[in-house]
C-alpha cells in the first residue's frame, strides 16, 4: 500500500505542513516512483528575479489537490508511491556550482523527478541526468520563449539557453523535438533559424488557437512516440492573464485549460522526467501562478503514475 496524502477529511487542508498535495516526505516512506523536487534557484534570469521562492510557493497552492484525477481516470498517489524530496540546496551565488548540485542531487534519487523550479536554467542539469540514465530523451517544451539562444552577456548557463546546451551536449534526441507556445518578440529572424537546425519543431502559440488541441496533441505524440519522454514547462507558456507571477511575461499565451488538455493528450508516453518552472510569487495575484503550477505538477505526476503498474 502506498503512502498517501494526509486526510482532508480528518486534518483540514489548510493545516499543517505544506509539502506537495500534502504528500509524505521522501523520509517518511521506504521507496517511491516518484518524487517531486524544488530548486529554489534564480540566479539564471535575465528580466524579474524572484523564481527561487517558487517551490515554496506552488507546495503551498497544492494544498487542494485530491486524490483522484478524473480526467486522466487515474488516482496517482495510489498508483504509485508519491513523495515529496524537498529543495535541492544550491549556491545562488555561483551558477556553475549550482548546475552541478542539481545535476548531482538528480541523478543521486532513484525516483522519477518532477521539479518544481527555480528558472529554466535549471533544465540543463535535469536533463544531463535524466540522459545519463536513458540516453537522449525526447522533449516537449511549454515556453512562450526558444530558450535556445547562445549567450547572454557572454554567459553560456542562463534560464534563455537551457536547451541549446542540451542539443550541444548530446542530451536531447533531436528527432524529437517540440516546442510549444512560442510567441513574442525575438531577436532576429535568425533566432528562429538557429532552433531549427537545432532540431526543433514548433507549435506557436497561435497554432494552438487556429490548428486546435487535437492536431496539436496528434502530432506531438507523433513526434515522440515511445522514446523516453522528458517535459519541460515554464509557466510563461500562459498567458499572463492565467500566470502573472513570472519573470518574462509575454502576452498572447495559452490558457490553462488549453495547457492541462494537451498534457493529458500525452497519457500512455514513457514520462521519464518533468519540471515546471519560472513561478516567481513576488508578481502574482491571489496565487493565480502558482495554483496553475501546482496543477500542472498534479497532471505530470498523475502521467507518470499511469505507467505504473496497477496494485491491489
Ligand atoms: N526562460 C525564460 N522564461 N525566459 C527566457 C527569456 C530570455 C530573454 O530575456 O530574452
Ligand atoms: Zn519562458
Ligand atoms: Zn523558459
Amino acid at each position: 500500500m502506498n503512502t498517501g496524502p494526509v486526510d482532508s477529511s480528518k486534518v483540514p487542508r489548510f493545516a499543517g505542513f505544506a509539502t506537495f498535495a500534502r504528500l509524505p516526505r521522501l523520509d517518511q516512506v521506504e521507496r517511491a516512483d516518484v518524487a517531486v523536487v524544488g530548486v529554489p534557484f534564480d540566479t539564471g534570469v535575465s528580466y524579474r528575479p524572484g523564481a527561487r521562492f517558487g517551490p515554496a510557493a506552488v507546495r503551498e497552492a497544492s494544498r487542494l489537490l485530491r486524490p483522484y484525477h478524473p480526467g486522466l481516470d487515474v488516482s496517482p498517489f495510489a498508483r504509485a508511491q508519491v513523495a515529496d524530496a524537498g529543495d535541492i540546496a544550491v549556491n545562488p551565488f555561483d551558477i556553475g556550482s549550482a548546475i552541478e548540485t542539481i545535476e548531482d542531487a538528480a541523478g543521486g534519487m532513484d525516483a522519477r523527478l518532477v521539479t518544481i523550479g527555480g528558472d529554466h536554467t535549471i533544465a540543463l542539469p535535469l536533463l544531463r541526468a535524466a540522459a545519463r540514465r536513458h540516453g537522449p530523451v525526447a522533449l516537449v517544451h511549454f515556453d512562450a520563449h526558444l530558450d535556445t539562444w547562445d549567450t547572454y552577456f557572454g554567459a553560456e548557463y542562463t534560464h534563455g539557453t537551457p536547451f541549446r546546451r542540451a542539443v550541444e551536449e548530446g542530451l536531447l534526441d533531436t528527432e524529437a523535438l517540440s516546442h510549444v507556445g512560442i510567441r513574442g518578440s525575438l531577436y532576429g529572424k535568425k533566432d528562429l533559424e538557429d532552433d531549427r537546425r537545432l532540431g526543433f519543431g514548433i507549435v506557436t502559440a497561435a497554432d494552438v488557437l487556429r490548428r486546435g488541441l487535437d492536431e496539436v496533441i496528434d502530432l506531438l505524440r507523433q513526434r515522440v512516440g515511445d522514446r523516453p519522454l522528458y517535459v519541460s514547462v515554464d509557466i510563461d507558456v500562459l498567458d499572463p492573464a492565467h500566470a502573472p507571477g513570472t519573470g518574462t511575461p509575454e502576452a498572447g499565451g495559452l490558457t490553462s485549460r488549453e495547457l492541462l488538455e494537451i498534457l493529458r493528450g500525452l497519457a500512455g508516453s514513457n514520462l521519464v522526467g518533468a519540471d515546471v518552472v519560472e513561478v516567481a510569487p513576488a508578481y502574482d495575484h491571489a496565487e493565480i501562478t502558482s495554483i496553475a503550477a501546482s496543477h500542472v505538477a498534479y497532471d505530470l505526476v498523475s502521467l507518470m503514475a499511469l505507467t505504473e503498474e496497477e496494485t491491489g
